[in-house]
């Protein structure tokens, strides 16, 4: 059973037994985005910086981040038991755990011996229900993103989301007392961990002193691409929420902050759960996969060590692109590019990976500056285009057949929108991408045919070939004889 949802009238008596002081600012409801902070009274920064009673000040010990759930384990040997036995993965996964945890315990209707309640019991309750981060839609809005660079991304995060979840469920049945307040009534489930999840992507902010963390009221700012406030940490390390420099707002006008300006359409839904359309950031972040036929394409994806992305982006009136993992994907073992397994001197093996004949297995991602001095680096380049332009060719054919779709099942009007407006932005930086990269390509191919180590190399190519056919043509004859 979820826990209740208390009002957000009642969040300033909250605020007030937690010490929150709230100065010029209150929380408002803010059309379309929820809640949002406004100002009480007119306020101008235009000739001086306002006094610290202004500001919304939130304690340093409400801040939660990794520190924060580790000071609290020690004053709960229980939750310490459970944060040995769950955590200790990533910083985000600890807090989430705890968040699960308060979010049982706001739950709970008899005793239970595990649990020791926490500010953050009551402030989960005041916020939203629902997120509207994609990993909160349902499966056929998720469907609305088929076509989209967020399609790969949304899918491994459900995966992800379930597979932490039963993570969490299997370490911790068996230790009674958190056995009876999470799992034997019910108080918590998937959509709970799911939920957190989108909470605290759309709510972490990433504070000067302390890193990142979530604290209670600040992340109830919205964003605004031209925003006319900012959150610092102060001296007693509390963090509070300031109007920016030459500023003048009304009564009643809401404050904003920047999430970020630089994130693409895509991350702004991923994480946010809507996208700015004030924002100029066009970029767009591809996964790649090597050369279907290609024999070292298995070795490639195991010595570059992470999953490979090209990033797309247009500036000015050009696209620009970015993929060290397309220049080792362009290369191969005719060219110099060899894998070897070592075994050292204990007697572990190892993949290493040598380009003419100097080992660079540390340097998987600095292909585009290991080849570019070598004799055929055009050619190189050119492969590199050519496999960037069909990689967006692909990925504009898969966005295009997703958008004519009728049947688009039970959605949300918020999430057919939001996917429309993503479809939109990303086919117009792939159609400019494809352009671009037309126009490189040639200019490329004119340029090739002017080098002559790159003439000499297609000489021996066509000879080869030729060569070849004679074979064939030989292998024909023996057949018929
Ligand atoms: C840090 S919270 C801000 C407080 C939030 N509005 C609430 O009701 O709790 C971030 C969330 O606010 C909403 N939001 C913030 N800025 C927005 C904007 N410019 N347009 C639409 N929604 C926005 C999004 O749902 C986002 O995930």
């Amino acid at each position: 059973m979820p826990p209740p949802e208390l009002l957000i009238a009642d969040l300033p008596i909250w605020a007030r037994l937690n010490d929150i002081r709230f100065g010029d600012f209150e929380v408002k409801n803010s059309a379309g985005k929820g809640h949002g902070v406004v100002c009480r009274k007119a306020l101008t920064t235009i000739e001086q910086p306002l006094d610290e009673s202004s500001a919304l000040t939130v304690p340093h010990g409400l801040v939660l981040n990794v520190r924060a759930v580790e000071e609290y384990a020690k004053e709960d040997r229980n939750f310490k038991q459970l944060l040995d036995a769950v955590g200790h993965r990533s910083p985000r996964a600890d807090i989430l755990l705890f968040l699960l945890v308060q979010t049982a315990l706001a739950s709970r209707t008899g005793h239970y011996s595990a649990g020791l309640s926490n500010p953050w019991m009551e402030y989960i309750q005041f916020l939203p229900r629902s997120v509207s981060v994609p990993s909160m839609w349902t499966e056929d809005e998720r469907l609305l993103l088929r076509g989209t660079s967020l399609e790969t991304a949304v899918n491994a995060k459900m995966l992800a989301l379930v597979r932490e979840f039963d993570h969490v469920q299997s370490s911790s049945e068996d230790i009674p007392c958190w056995y009876e307040l999470l799992w034997q009534a019910g108080a918590v489930s998937l959509r709970d961990w799911i939920r957190l999840d989108g909470l605290h992507r759309s709510r972490c902010l990433e504070l000067p002193k302390s890193g990142e963390s979530m604290v209670p009221c600040i992340d109830m700012v919205n964003h605004a691409q031209n925003p006319t406030a900012y959150y610092d940490e102060n001296s007693k390390n509390e963090v509070t929420l300031l109007l920016r420099p030459g500023i003048t707002v009304s009564e009643g006008q809401e404050v904003t902050i920047s999430y970020g300006k630089a994130k693409s359409a895509a991350e702004m839904l991923f994480s946010y759960g809507f996208i700015d359309k004030d924002s100029t950031a066009e970029t767009l972040v591809l996964p790649l996969e090597p050369l279907e036929d290609d024999p070292l394409g298995r070795a490639k994806l195991v010595a570059f060590g992470e999953a490979p992305k090209l990033h797309v982006g247009r500036v000015g009136g050009s696209v620009v692109w970015q993929s060290p993992f397309v220049h080792l994907m362009c290369i191969n073992e005719e060219d110099g590019l060899d894998f070897r397994v070592l075994q050292d001197t204990q007697g572990v093996r190892q993949l290493r990976v040598f380009w003419q004949d100097g080992d660079v297995t540390d340097r998987t991602t600095e292909f585009e500056s290991l080849v570019q001095n070598h004799a055929l680096g055009a050619v190189f380049r050119l492969r590199a285009v050519t496999v960037v332009q069909e990689r967006l060719q692909s990925q504009l054919e898969l966005a295009r057949s997703y958008e004519s779709e009728k049947d688009l099942g039970d959605v949300r009007p918020e999430c057919l929108e939001a996917a429309r407006t993503l479809h939109q932005i990303e086919a117009g930086i792939l159609e400019g991408g494809i352009e671009t990269l037309e126009k490189e390509g040639l200019m490329q191919k004119t340029l090739l045919l002017s080098d002559e180590n790159v003439v000499a190399y297609l000489g021996s190519m066509e000879t080869a070939e030729s060569d070849l056919v004679g074979e064939e043509a030989s292998s024909e004859v023996d057949d018929f004889s």
